[in-house]
């Protein structure tokens, strides 16, 4: 006997041996949607054979009636999930039934804790779908036969869901999958009828082919007025709605369906934050259907994820993860697309490039930025807190992706600023521009490794001491964005910590005077720093930034940014040298103190040891922390004489 003749015993891959674990001990309180989950795969099969039969109708069969029938069988405590859709061959059933094929699966297990409570949370993002039949059935057992392939060349897969699975070779008189749960002793209620029809109309009315479910005939019977009333035969019953969501009338569709919905197309268990449900006819004519999820995904930040749309054209399902109809930074948006304007037999190659696939992505972006905006605009701020929290990184991609919606992405943008005491991420940029100071006429900003350092930065002190509100940015994408970013609302966006700050239009007369005073008082130490400190500095000079602390650096206007070379540093590219600009407070009792030294070398080590302190406070770290330490013991020692 050949290997694909017999029975044969495979093992689960570890990650679903996992699954199966957690599935079984954290959703006992949500059982019922096994069913969901085995119907929405049901109904995906039968899209994808549509799909295949455009170019291929003999897939059919004589049988193009799709549907999936649920069979309840009491004396046998099983439930029978059967579908006449796409099926699958020997090495399908090996791939999607004994392993997860999910990029980034290994990373996103090592994350789960152990504790059901917050590990069913992170298995909900990452969708339980097939195995959830582990739920209620201590053996599942599969029949299926690939369409267009003949009846002997069918698969039989059985497993009580513990490390392995067995397949064997099987005939299969029609083409699709059963699904055939052994249930457990405690979960027959669900050979109930009435229970069955209640979930499946709970959780799969908008699935678009119909669920099915066998009503039994009765014998003729005599009215009360004596009539005959005649016998029926028994048949298969439609219980769900069988229609496309989409393309009914929003005013028709409830708020539990629409959420439903998104569940059968995400594979996310959680809630949609919001959606938006559009028909748009004229020079376009398409139906989207888009919604923003509440959690992001575990794969947000793999690069090999899959995202993107559903794409439908006319009614017929073409493929999942259209990615050319939302831009990378609105990755994260779920829905349908039924476009009326492609072809049917449009390929991923021939999507790339299309006038028609243009205005989609067109229309598409402008549905979510008016569904954010809408959200961002709610007196209720919650909403949009949460949805910044889960996707705010990645909006901030869109300035730089997206140049013809910048204002509109510049909107939304969120930033802890000096106006808070908190890190949390929630000043606008319109709510700034409404508190400036009326002689104020940029926004400021400043770029760290983290919120703590920003907000202790000695670039701040004195826009604190004149109550002007800065902008505290702290994520990684942050500098990039800040590159794009360059003004709104007719304002300069600026870095407190590069370039001259100029808050003369903030300063009455007599300030300026005095500073101007001060400078020149100061140029002759100016100018012994400048010599001290020889090629390290671009310039030295006197800080008009600074209350608290005796200096700092400060980055010309068109040179590359500390944020800027770290984050090139982090990814192994050269960075060119970039000389600082070296800061002095005049009034702060150090530099007074050190401007007194007349001994040049130890003046010398003096301005090396508060250089090097203020590019340690802005860039974190030295070239040469030991030449510094011993610099400064060395002082220290001097003063303890
Ligand atoms: N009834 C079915 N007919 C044909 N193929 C099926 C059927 N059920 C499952 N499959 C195949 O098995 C794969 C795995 O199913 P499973 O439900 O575990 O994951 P999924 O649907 O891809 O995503 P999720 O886990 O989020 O639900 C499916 O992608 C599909 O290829």
């Amino acid at each position: 006997m050949t290997e694909t003749t017999q029975k044969q015993t495979h093992g689960f891959q570890a990650e679903v041996k996992q699954l199966l674990q957690l599935m079984i001990h954290s959703l006992y309180s949500n059982k019922e949607i096994f069913l969901r989950e085995l119907v929405s795969n049901a109904s995906d099969a039968a899209d994808k054979l549509r799909f295949l039969a455009l170019s291929d109708s003999s897939l059919y069969d004589n049988d193009g009636d799709l549907r999936v029938r649920i069979s309840l069988d009491e004396a046998a405590k099983t439930i029978i999930i059967s579908d006449n859709g796409i099926g699958m061959t020997r090495d399908e059933v090996i791939s999607h039934l004994g392993t997860i094929a999910k990029s980034g699966t290994k990373e996103f297990f090592s994350q789960l804790s152990g504790e059901a409570s917050k590990d069913s949370q992170l298995i909900g993002q990452f969708g339980v779908g097939f195995y959830s039949a582990f739920i209620v059935a201590d053996k599942v057992t599969v029949r299926t036969r690939k369409a267009g392939a003949a009846a002997d060349s069918a698969v039989e897969w059985e497993s009580s869901g513990e490390g392995e699975y067995t397949l064997t070779p099987i005939s299969k008189s029609s083409r699709g999958t059963d699904i055939i749960l052994h249930l457990r002793d405690a979960e027959t209620e669900f050979l109930g009828k009435w229970k069955v029809e209640g979930i499946v109309t709970k959780y799969s009315d908008h699935i678009s082919i119909p669920v099915q479910m066998w009503e039994e005939g009765s014998a003729e019977t005599e009215g009360e007025d004596g009539e005959k009333v005649a016998a029926t035969e028994g048949h298969w019953k439609v219980v769900n709605k069988a229609t496309a969501l989409w393309m009914r009338d929003k005013s028709e569709v409830s708020e539990t369906e629409y959420q439903e919905f998104y569940k059968h197309i995400s594979h996310d268990w959680t809630e949609p934050l919001s959606w938006s449900h559009n028909k748009v006819e004229g020079n376009s004519n398409y139906t989207s259907l888009l919604y923003v999820p509440k959690k992001a995904p575990f794969d947000l930040w793999n690069r090999e994820a899959r995202h993107g749309l559903k794409l439908y054209v006319q009614r017929v399902f073409i493929m999942d993860d259209a990615e050319q109809f939302m831009p990378s930074y609105l990755r994260f948006i779920k829905g349908v697309l039924d476009s009326s304007d492609l072809p049917l037999n449009v390929s991923r190659e021939i999507l790339q490039d299309t006038k028609v696939t243009q205005s989609l992505r067109k229309g598409c972006t402008s549905r979510v930025l008016k569904m954010l905006e809408k959200m961002a605009k709610a007196e209720d701020q919650a909403e949009y807190q949460t949805f910044w929290n889960e996707f705010g990184q990645v909006i901030k991609e869109g300035p730089a992706e997206d140049f013809a919606n910048k204002d509109q992405i510049a909107k939304l943008l969120r930033f802890a600023s000096t106006n808070n005491d908190s890190d949390i991420q929630n000043v606008g940029l319109e709510a700034y521009v409404s508190r400036m100071k009326e002689s104020q006429s940029d926004i400021y900003y400043l770029v760290g490794d983290s919120y703590e350092a920003v907000k202790h930065s000695p670039h701040l002190e004195v826009l604190r001491k004149k109550g002007i509100e800065v902008l505290l940015l702290s994520d990684r994408i942050d500098e990039w964005l800040m590159q794009h970013l360059t003004d709104f609302d007719g304002k300069k966006l600026r870095s407190v910590a590069k370039g001259g700050l100029d808050l003369s239009k903030l300063d009455d007369q007599a300030t300026k005077q005095a500073q101007q005073e001060t400078e020149q008082q100061f140029a002759a130490v100016a100018a012994r720093f400048k010599v001290a400190l020889g090629d390290q500095v671009k310039d030295v000079k006197v800080s008009h930034r600074l209350t608290d602390s005796p200096a700092c650096i400060v980055t010309d206007e068109f040179d590359m940014s500390t944020q800027m070379m770290k984050l090139m540093e982090s990814v192994g590219q050269k960075v060119p040298e970039v000389k600082p600009i070296f800061e002095l407070n005049p009034d702060h009792q150090l530099v007074k103190h050190i401007a007194d030294v007349q001994d040049e070398s130890r003046f010398k080590q003096w301005a090396e040891v508060i250089f090097e302190q203020a590019l340690l406070a802005e860039r974190g770290s030295l070239k040469n922390p030991a030449s510094f330490v011993t610099r400064l013991n060395s002082l220290l020692l001097d003063l303890a004489k």
